[in-house]
């Protein structure tokens, strides 16, 4: 998808060589990877939410400027290889990631290291790419004097190309980021057209943005037993009309997702055609329907069926 407003980052011409590509940004779920991605870029390529493993595919988000482009690829959060076929399908596209890539970024959380950050740092090595360190969340640590000895700590774990805190919610350091990583990337052609922001289509970011309604509003009862399905997407006039399919696996989630009523299905369709509108700057009819497929997330079939292809 492109975005000529969202690519009003064509800033003063820096006199110096243009850099362009690729970057994996990987970690621990929930450490703020999407957040950052889209600080970045400046554009929101990528759903967040409060709960981890919200992100479940590879999805390219793309800042260019007058100095270079920088091709990133917001991974899922790397964790404990689940049970599920959808768990394993997450640590498979988030390592797959780090193939091929120019630079890896390390999310980590300035709260401290934890043993799920080196999960991550393993497949990094496992990867042999250069690797820069981003010390996320910033903004939660009061006593800003522990923030030199936690740097300290943390670049004893890897010979990192660069160190650097960022508070990606806040903004803060995501200028200083966006400059480290430009100086690892070669002199080189921009990869995309400069007006373009991630390889996902309309289409796929209007499921994502129904399911970041979904893990906010509903992340506490069922964390990962949603998933989303466009089966209508067309232009009329000025309108863009969408039927989505929100598929559970049990009929006692469906009745969740329903909410009395139909109160919890009205909120989620609302808050997502408000996304929606926001994102695609167009006006939005959204209609929603909860069916049940059950153990789709354990079913390699049903997942490639809902887009989860390696
Ligand atoms: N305080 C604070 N919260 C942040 C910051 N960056 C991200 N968050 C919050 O952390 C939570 C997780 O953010 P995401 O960007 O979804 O994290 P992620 O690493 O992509 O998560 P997964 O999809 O689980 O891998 C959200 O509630 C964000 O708002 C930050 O700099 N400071």
């Amino acid at each position: 998808m492109s975005d000529q407003e969202s690519s009003s980052q064509q800033g003063a011409p820096s006199g110096g060589p243009f850099r362009a590509g690729t970057v994996a940004v990987v970690g621990r779920p929930n450490v703020g990877k999407s957040t950052l991605v889209n600080a970045v870029v400046g554009f929101r390529v990528s759903i967040v939410s409060r709960r981890p493993q919200t992100t479940r595919h590879r999805i390219l988000g793309i800042s260019t400027e007058a100095d270079g482009q920088i091709v990133f690829a917001d991974t899922p959060g790397l964790h404990a290889s689940g049970k599920r076929a959808i768990n394993r399908y997450m640590n498979r596209t988030a390592s797959g990631a780090l193939l091929g890539v120019d630079l890896a970024v390390l999310v980590v959380e300035a709260a401290g290291w934890r043993e799920d950050d080196q999960r991550a740092l393993a497949a990094i090595r496992e990867a042999e790419v250069p690797c820069v360190l981003v010390i996320n969340k910033v903004d939660r640590i009061k006593d800003k004097s522990s923030l030199l000895p936690l740097i300290a700590e943390l670049s004893g774990k890897h010979s990192f190309a660069a160190v650097v805190p960022i508070s990606a919610q806040r903004g803060v350091g995501v200028a200083d980021l966006r400059r480290s990583l430009l100086a690892l990337l070669p002199e080189r052609e921009a990869l995309y057209g400069e007006d373009e922001v991630t390889d996902k289509s309309e289409r796929f970011l209007a499921a994502e943005l129904i399911r970041e309604q979904l893990m906010r509003q509903l992340g506490d009862e069922l964390p990962y037993a949603t998933t989303v399905e466009i089966e209508g997407y067309r232009e009329d006039g000025r309108l863009l009309r969408i039927d989505a399919v929100i598929w559970v696996e049990r009929d006692g989630q469906k009745a969740i997702v329903i909410g009395a009523g139909g109160s919890q299905m009205r909120t989620i369709g609302q808050g997502a055609r408000l996304a929606m509108e926001r994102l695609l700057d167009r006006k939005v009819f959204l209609q929603l329907w909860c069916k049940v497929r059950e153990n789709w997330s354990d079913d390699e079939a049903q997942l490639k069926r809902f887009g989860y292809t390696d």
